[in-house]
């Protein structure tokens, strides 16, 4: 699937990928603090730790670090990572917080010496700003330029060596020029089920819940692959197992839970299951308008194609195709209904299915 397009911002979804204020709060806390504790990855954490462990032999600064990856899959904890394991400081910012050319220059010329600077949403960064990038990762050098008009004067500016580390959910839309100066690029995928299991046991560790192995096991299957969420949904969870339970989360405390929370075994919230349903028993599958799909459920056209379709599509639940929305024959089991052509009709046989 094309992640691209996945915005999937709407801060009150419980399985939305963009962090919110609690997560804000409480990440600091969860972030593995070194490469030997970050979880899955293993292609770009093996990389990543060769080009660390050379530039620490060279005693040098490590190379320029592009990730790319969907929200919530650890960018801003690499990032982190690359910082404690170069024994240097980290400066964060994003690429919406530099309007000008100027900012950046600030930002710049403060660094310390093989300081990483993690550049959050690159790919929005003006242009202006950009160029000047282009010159400081490769030469450690940028102009400043003083004054207006004809008597504009530029005045080169030496930088200390420093490791850009950039992040980006759209690696396509940064321009060649700007790609090409990053020695290393690890694209991050979307975890394994088997991989969030460890995310959630060692956050459930630091945040002192206890947690049975089937009960992980039943939180990461709802995670949508994400870190971010697992932690969140871990969360959720806890409060269900003090409140209803003795505090202990087993698969059962689990998926009562997550039910409350209309999160269902495969991640799917209710909107992604009303966007289904009404693909499934208004329109029989598709193929259907997605303007036609966004009124039956009432919601907007971008609401259904920027937050519920990108993850259905991802599962293998719904298909974009030339002629309109299509369900899967894996949407139709999902939903524990029968496809028409196969049987009587469509009959329902619950919201969270078998
Ligand atoms: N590999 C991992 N192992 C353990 N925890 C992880 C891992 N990756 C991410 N996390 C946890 O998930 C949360 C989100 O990670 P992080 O903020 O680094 O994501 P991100 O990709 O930078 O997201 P965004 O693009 O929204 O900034 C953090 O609390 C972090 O603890």
């Amino acid at each position: 699937m094309n992640w691209d397009d996945a915005t999937d911002e709407r801060p009150e979804r419980l399985v939305g990928a963009a962090a919110d204020h609690e997560d804000q709060a409480v990440e600091a806390a969860l972030r593995p603090r070194d490469l030997g504790e970050f979880i899955g990855q293993e292609r770009v954490r093996q990389q990543l730790d060769l080009v660390l462990r050379a530039a620490r032999q060279r005693q040098g600064t490590a190379d320029h670090v592009l990730l790319s990856g969907a929200p919530g899959l650890g960018k801003t904890t690499l990032s982190m990572i690359i910082a404690a394991e170069m024994g240097v400081p980290i400066r964060i910012t994003s690429g919406p917080a530099i309007q000008h050319a100027g900012d950046l220059a600030a930002i710049l010329s403060s660094l310390q010496e093989g300081e990483v600077l993690f550049l959050d949403e690159i790919h929005r960064m003006s242009r202006p700003a950009e160029e000047m990038l282009y010159m400081a990762m490769e030469d450690y050098r940028v102009d400043v330029v003083v004054g207006k008009g004809p008597g504009a004067t530029a005045i080169p500016l030496e930088l200390p060596p420093f490791t850009l580390v950039g992040a980006t959910t759209r690696a396509g839309l940064l321009p060649p020029p700007l790609r090409d100066r990053f020695g290393f690029t690890g694209h991050m995928e979307f975890y394994a089920p088997a991989e969030l299991e460890k995310v959630i046991r060692r956050s459930a560790g630091l945040l002192d819940v206890e947690v049975a192995d089937d009960g992980a096991a039943e939180i990461a299957g709802r995670s949508r692959g994400t870190p971010r969420i697992a932690n969140r949904l871990l969360r959720r969870v806890r409060d269900y197992a003090q409140v209803k339970a003795d505090g202990v989360v087993t698969r059962e405390i689990a998926a009562q839970a997550l039910e409350v929370y209309e999160v269902d075994r495969r991640g799917l919230d209710r909107l992604d299951r009303a966007v289904l349903q009404a693909l499934l028993k208004l329109f029989n599958g598709g193929p259907v308008g997605l303007s036609t799909l966004a009124v039956a459920v009432g919601e907007e056209r971008e609401t259904v194609e920027e937050v519920a379709e990108p993850f259905l599509v991802r599962e293998g639940l719904l298909a974009r195709t030339p002629r309109g929305r299509v369900a899967t024959p894996a949407a139709w089991a999902h939903l524990g209904l029968v496809p028409p052509q196969q049987g009587s009709g469509p009959g329902q046989t619950g919201l969270f299915g078998p």
